[in-house]
């Protein structure tokens, strides 16, 4: 019987100088080895373990490889991107839809994993009405998947899709190299990308979450790989895992991190929330970018906003949302932010963990939802990014502008069709210019104008009154009297007492 904990994880005897990515396979192997548990999605490998089990060359090793974390409470975490999928084969069971979708969808997550860091080598799309509950694949495909991966030399698979721990495994038997779902490549892609501390500790949130009821898998398939062993799927799998005593602590190492990244991020929540209240107060009205990621909605913020934010032509380059400070063609302030990225499937993780976030999107008084016109299927995703605002309470209740962007690229019979469906819809290019003006003619128009009439004198020594009427109210008339700066205006609630409680009596 296999002892789990102390399988054939020998390091290999090497006669060649050896590099440090071969010392630190070694020593992942070694960890994970004396783990008996190792977490694995997308590119990342992590594994629970006390980190006083570690030496210092293999804590030196780790460091210089991958990044260390010691700063965990009592479980020390390796990430270990050396281990990134490098040459990647796709697949995709398509039981509902057209060719075209299935064509679609896995050209996505060719992007997906492009922007992941892989090069994609091939596709293999299944026609089945469901995916097979054992191995994903039907035993057919799945054979000619592992010919597939052996002829091409891939080093992972990818499925669009989510697959259980067991159907995982089982694939894994029988292609042989590491499989990798859909939802742990787009975790893997916003854990890249994540730069604020807030954005940081919530994907690592949506991981754990993702990867709890993985843990038994991982130290299976890790051990039995390294093992050279395959066999079936099934039943007597599990003696081959860790001790069950070895899960339930690993399980509580992880809960207990889950939940001090839990108080973390309520921490820093009230920062934001205060920043958004503040500009509630001073009635700045907010516009919103969201989008299908990839749709332009970055570029669309520096061509309304000159901010000069990051355009990338890969997706999820946007996680943190961006506040600028905007102007209507009218002259009154507003503020803009930018969004995450939605993608179709849009794993649920990332969606609890992203609430915070994506409530910019129900608070803003207008959403611009950014569309790729030139995409293959702009209503697929716009059906993606609403099935996600569905989910946000509020966020249906915003007045929504439908952006066609890429103009200058897209087909006009697919502008036509847009158009026609979409009635709040507006075309343009962020790299052009074209149809920027007619846009932010719009939201001047479409943004809440300040609700009180007023009709003041100010006097000369509140300037900063009438400034402020200037950057946020609406003026009708503006005279200098004798008395002070006389305004006919419409501001909010908040302005307008102020400006009462200043004005110079009038006789
Ligand atoms: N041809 C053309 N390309 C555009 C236009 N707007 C944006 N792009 C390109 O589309 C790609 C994505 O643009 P971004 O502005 O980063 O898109 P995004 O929606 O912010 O992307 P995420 O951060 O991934 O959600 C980049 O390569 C841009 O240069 C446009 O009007 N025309």
């Amino acid at each position: 019987m296999n002892d789990p904990q102390h399988t054939t994880h020998e390091p290999e005897v090497h006669e060649q100088p050896r590099s440090v990515q071969d010392v630190a396979d070694d020593v992942v192997a070694r960890v994970l080895a004396r783990a008996g548990t190792a977490l694995q999605d997308g590119g990342t490998v992590h594994s629970a373990y006390d980190g006083d089990q570690l030496d210092l060359e293999e804590r030196t090793s780790l460091r210089r490889v991958g990044g260390l974390s010691t700063e965990l409470e009592d479980v020390t975490e390796v990430e270990y991107r050396q281990l990134r999928l490098e040459r990647v084969v796709l697949v995709g069971v398509w039981g509902t839809g057209t060719a075209e979708d299935a064509e679609i969808s896995l050209r996505e997550l060719a992007a997906l994993a492009e922007t992941a860091g892989s090069q994609v080598l091939d596709g293999v799309i299944q026609r089945r009405r469901t995916p097979d509950p054992g191995t994903y694949l039907g035993s057919g495909k799945a054979a000619e998947l592992a010919m597939l991966v052996a002829a091409v030399g891939a080093d992972t698979v990818v499925v669009d899709g989510e697959l259980a721990p067991s159907q995982r495994r089982a694939l894994e038997d029988i292609v042989r190299v590491k499989v990798v779902d859909r939802t742990a490549l787009i975790l893997d892609i916003f854990a890249q990308h994540a730069k604020s501390r807030e954005g940081k500790a919530q994907v690592e949130l949506a991981q754990l979450e993702y990867l709890l009821p993985r843990l038994r898998g991982w130290g299976e398939s890790m051990s039995r790989q390294a093992g050279g062993q395959v066999g079936g799927a099934g039943a007597g799998m599990g003696s081959r895992g860790p001790g069950e005593t070895k899960i339930e602590l690993d399980r509580r190492r992880i809960r207990n991190r889950m939940a001090k990244l839990r108080r973390e991020i309520a921490a820093m929540e009230p920062a934001r929330v205060t920043k958004r209240a503040s500009r509630r107060r001073n009635a700045i009205p907010s516009v919103a970018i969201a989008g299908y990621t990839n749709a332009g909605k970055s570029s669309l913020l520096n061509r309304l906003t000159n901010a000069g934010v990051l355009v990338e032509n890969a997706l999820f380059a946007t996680l943190d949302p961006t506040v600028r400070r905007a102007e209507t063609t009218d002259g009154r302030v507003y503020t803009l932010a930018d969004t995450v990225g939605f993608v179709r499937a849009l794993p649920h993780q990332l969606v609890e963990a992203f609430r915070s976030t994506l409530e910019e999107v129900a608070d803003a008084d207008l959403i611009l939802h950014v569309v790729d016109a030139s995409h293959p299927d702009p209503e697929g995703q716009i059906a993606a990014v609403r099935h996600v605002f569905a989910d946000i309470p509020g966020a249906m209740d915003v007045p929504e502008i439908i952006v066609l962007n890429k103009a200058d690229r897209a087909s006009d019979e697919a502008i036509a069709r847009l158009r026609s469906r979409e009635v709040h819809s507006v075309v343009v290019s962020a790299h052009t210019g074209e149809g920027i003006a007619e846009l932010q003619a719009l939201v001047a128009d479409q943004l809440p104008r300040p609700g009180v009439a007023v009709d003041v004198v100010v006097p000369y020594d509140r300037g900063d009154l009438v400034s402020r009427v200037h950057e946020h109210g609406d003026i009708d008339h503006e005279e200098h009297t004798a008395d002070g700066t006389a305004l006919r205006a419409r501001v909010d609630e908040a302005l307008a007492a102020e400006l009462e409680a200043a004005a110079v009596a009038r006789a």
